[in-house]
């Protein structure tokens, strides 16, 4: 897959493609039906087949004294649509330049872009003021344009990157997973962590060093996987502040069940699933340690239900 940044006012020369527009944030349920059938229709026509996202992302512009978190940070959203299979991604440099243009400076853009089909959801707006609509570009002679209804949640609500936000911050990961249709992941390095794991508790725990701008799951206790290569190992993992010990900063740890390597600074992916229960403050080692030794039982109930190939992203 070629990744290929673009500024409006400079388009390089493209192949004719056909493309699917948006921010995909999430890759969720919604945006993989938009994907596949750009794909679909793709390999139908004979062309290539492309993403055109925006970056940054059109709120840091507006309000560039908010950082924001995401469900699929860039970098991952790029490998997910690589694995998918997708020809090119478009990154356009999203400027207030760019946001002023008008609905047909928009098209403009698309039309020197050579994209031959405009895969889009039928909510999608674009544009200054976000004028512009599925109507719009429709009216355009110069675009063919396919527009899909929104993937339902409920009769009444759409799914939508922010409805899983706000699930996966409130701790209700099993909601989350069903609307992306895959396991919500953290990717990272194994760095050092207190050293208690091991030696203290007897149940060594690795610590994610996450990488930047992840939405994290609320704090607690969950069951789930650890990716390390292409093996997925059966994990139950904790975020949170170790309150036994009274730790100042939030760690993201994990112990793999059945499991004994050296973890020390690979790149491995953490899969969330169930949430067990909160964390919590114990009177003594043992009590922490008893509570562990029921998490793993838990853990491996859970997990012999859940059919993983199900819920990989693909
Ligand atoms: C599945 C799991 C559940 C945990 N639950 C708690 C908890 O409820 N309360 C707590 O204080 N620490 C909890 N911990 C964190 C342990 O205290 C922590 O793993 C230990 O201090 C080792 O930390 P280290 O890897 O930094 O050495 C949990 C860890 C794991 C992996
Ligand atoms: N089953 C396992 N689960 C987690 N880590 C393991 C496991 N087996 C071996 N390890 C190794 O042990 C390390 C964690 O040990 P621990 O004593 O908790 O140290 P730390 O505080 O540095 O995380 C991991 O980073 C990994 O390299």
């Amino acid at each position: 897959m070629e990744i290929v940044e673009i500024e409006h006012t400079a388009i390089p020369s493209l192949p004719e493609t056909v493309c699917c527009v948006g921010y995909f944030d999430g890759l969720h349920k919604g945006h993989q039906l938009l994907l596949n059938k750009t794909l679909d229709l793709a390999k139908q026509e004979h062309l290539a087949s492309g993403v055109i996202l925006f970056d940054p992302d059109p709120w840091t512009i507006f309000h560039p004294e908010q950082t924001l978190d995401y469900l699929t940070p860039l970098p991952k959203r790029l490998s997910m649509l690589a694995k998918k299979g997708f020809d090119f991604v478009y990154i356009l440099r999203f400027t207030k330049s760019f946001a002023a243009l008008h609905e047909q400076a928009f098209h403009d853009v698309l039309v020197a872009m050579h994209v031959q089909t405009l895969v889009c959801g039928t909510d999608f707006h674009y544009a200054a003021k976000n004028k512009g609509n599925v109507d719009s570009l429709k009216s355009d002679p110069r675009l063919r344009v396919v527009a899909l209804d929104p993937f339902m949640e409920t009769q009444q609500q759409k799914i939508s990157s922010s409805t899983i936000e706000r699930y996966v911050k409130e701790g209700k990961i099993e909601l989350a997973d069903e609307l992306l249709g895959y396991m919500y992941s953290l990717d990272g390095i194994i760095g050092k962590g207190f050293q208690r794991g091991g030696k203290l508790l007897g149940i060594p725990t690795a610590n994610l060093e996450c990488d930047p701008d992840y939405v994290l799951p609320a704090t607690g206790v969950y069951a789930g996987f650890v990716q390390v290569g292409r093996r997925l190992v059966p994990a139950m993992i904790n975020i949170g502040y170790n309150p036994t010990f009274g730790n100042e900063k939030k760690t993201i740890e994990a112990h793999l069940l059945d499991f004994n390597e050296n973890l020390y600074g690979r790149r491995v992916r953490f899969l969330f699933a169930v949430r067990l229960r909160p964390e919590q403050k114990f009177a003594s080692i043992e009590a922490l340690k008893a509570q562990l030794h029921r998490d793993i039982v838990s853990t491996r109930d859970i997990l012999a239900k859940k059919s993983v190939k199900d819920w990989c992203f693909d």
